[in-house]
């Protein structure tokens, strides 16, 4: 059974406020073109033993889920996904889905649009530099925001909106922060949240079934979702067993889909052991978050995962973060409240476990936890 992200606590001191860096430890800028080249590397990047990552992780075989008859309106098929997505998700909470709707020449254009933007001169990407406290810009190695344990990453994130009458966001975005020449890179990513958009609609479909819940419910609930788009770009490392791309981690998110380019690297916590999920570029990975888990109390488990790097080439993934509109009460659907099943999660708002993991804590396994604690104090 994988660990998931709530039995995994050990017993929780009240949620500690975010860490300080220490005067010495000035924050160093991460060029990815100098550091991936060092076989030194600076102190802040280097985990702690206990979470140093096994790069050779041995592989979880994860069900492909068909959804083309599903999509295609068959009702059979959409029965037999449902209950494959149910089973996934009681056992560790990742499914890999296939003919998903997704046009094929627009995932290769956003991996190609992601090699331009992260291959520009730092000064060029930091035009689109993250803010303190915000989710959305450009982001290297995190130096501003943590003082140790820092990814081995570049990540760009920027928000995408369903609402109908929502603008062209994500275009908007490229243009507004890196002018003209980046319209067509906009084009492509609005584009491809678009598809992410309907592409998690179908999945909230039939995880409403797997529940027992109607198809329609989880699916009006994300019909206007504000999500998150994060395209994660992973520099080679010359000592990859001490270094992590990504922490371990369960996403605060509702529902993640990944694509992952033909690299390799995301590894699932499952069954007490680090297992790797293959990369198939044919294929996107799906996974439920803290966010999901609130929202069907408890029934399916966000899930710890992590991404390692190695030193022989850059790697790269797309996550689209399903959220709910900000101001949307998260809470579970009554048939999944009864006396045998009491409420595990107070009411929130996402906006609220956003900015907790944006402003307060630094999201890992146990956020949940640390935010009902936050939310508790705060009253
Ligand atoms: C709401 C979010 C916070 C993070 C991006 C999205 C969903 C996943 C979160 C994250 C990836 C979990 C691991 C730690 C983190 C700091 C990171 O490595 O990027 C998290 C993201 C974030 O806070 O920026
Ligand atoms: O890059 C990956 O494979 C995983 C990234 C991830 O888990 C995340 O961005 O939340
Ligand atoms: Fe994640």
């Amino acid at each position: 059974m994988a660990i998931d992200c709530i039995k995994a606590m050990p017993s929780i001191p009240q949620h500690h406020p975010k860490e300080e860096c220490k005067d010495d430890q000035k924050p160093i800028v991460f060029d990815a073109r100098v550091l991936s080249y060092q076989s030194s590397i600076p102190q802040q990047f280097i985990w702690p033993d206990h979470e140093k990552p096994n790069v050779n992780a041995p592989e979880l075989p994860v069900p492909l889920i068909d959804m083309g008859g599903f999509l295609s309106g068959d009702p059979v098929a959409a029965m037999e996904a449902s209950k494959l997505v149910g089973e996934a998700c009681q056992k560790h909470g990742f499914f890999l889905v296939v003919n998903h709707g997704v046009d094929r020449q627009l995932i290769a254009d956003a991996h190609r649009y992601m090699d331009n933007f992260f291959e520009l001169p730092l000064s060029e990407k930091q035009r689109a530099q993250r803010k303190i406290g915000e989710h959305c810009g450009y982001a290297s190695s995190f130096t501003g925001r943590f003082c140790s344990k820092l990814p081995w990453k570049e990540t760009l994130s920027f928000s995408y909106s369903a609402e109908e009458n929502s603008a062209k966001l994500v275009q908007d975005y490229f243009h507004k922060t890196m002018g003209e020449s980046f319209a067509e890179l906009g084009k492509v990513y609005q584009d491809y949240c678009e598809s992410m958009s309907t592409l998690s609609l179908g999945i909230m479909e039939l995880l409403g079934m797997s529940l027992g819940v109607s198809k329609a419910h989880f699916r009006e609930f994300f019909e206007d979702n504000d999500s998150i788009m994060r395209l994660n770009y992973y520099p080679p490392c010359q000592k990859p067993d001490l270094t992590l791309g990504t922490g371990p981690h369960c996403d605060p998110t509702s529902l993640t889909i990944l694509h992952q380019d033909r690299v390799g690297g995301l590894q699932v916590f499952v069954d007490n052991e680090w297992r790797s999920i293959s990369p198939n570029f044919e294929a996107f990975v799906v996974n439920i978050g803290d966010t999901f888990m609130a929202l069907c109390n408890g029934r399916y488990k966000s899930c710890l995962h992590r991404a390692v790097v190695n030193s022989e080439t850059q790697r790269k993934s797309l996550a689209f973060f399903l959220s709910p509109k900000s101001d949307k009460m998260v809470t579970p659907p009554t048939e999944l409240v009864d006396s045998c099943n009491p409420r595990i999660y107070p009411d929130f708002k996402w906006a609220t476990l956003l900015e907790f993991t944006q402003k307060h804590y630094r999201a890992d396994m146990k956020t949940l936890e640390m935010f009902t604690n936050w939310l508790q104090q705060r009253k």
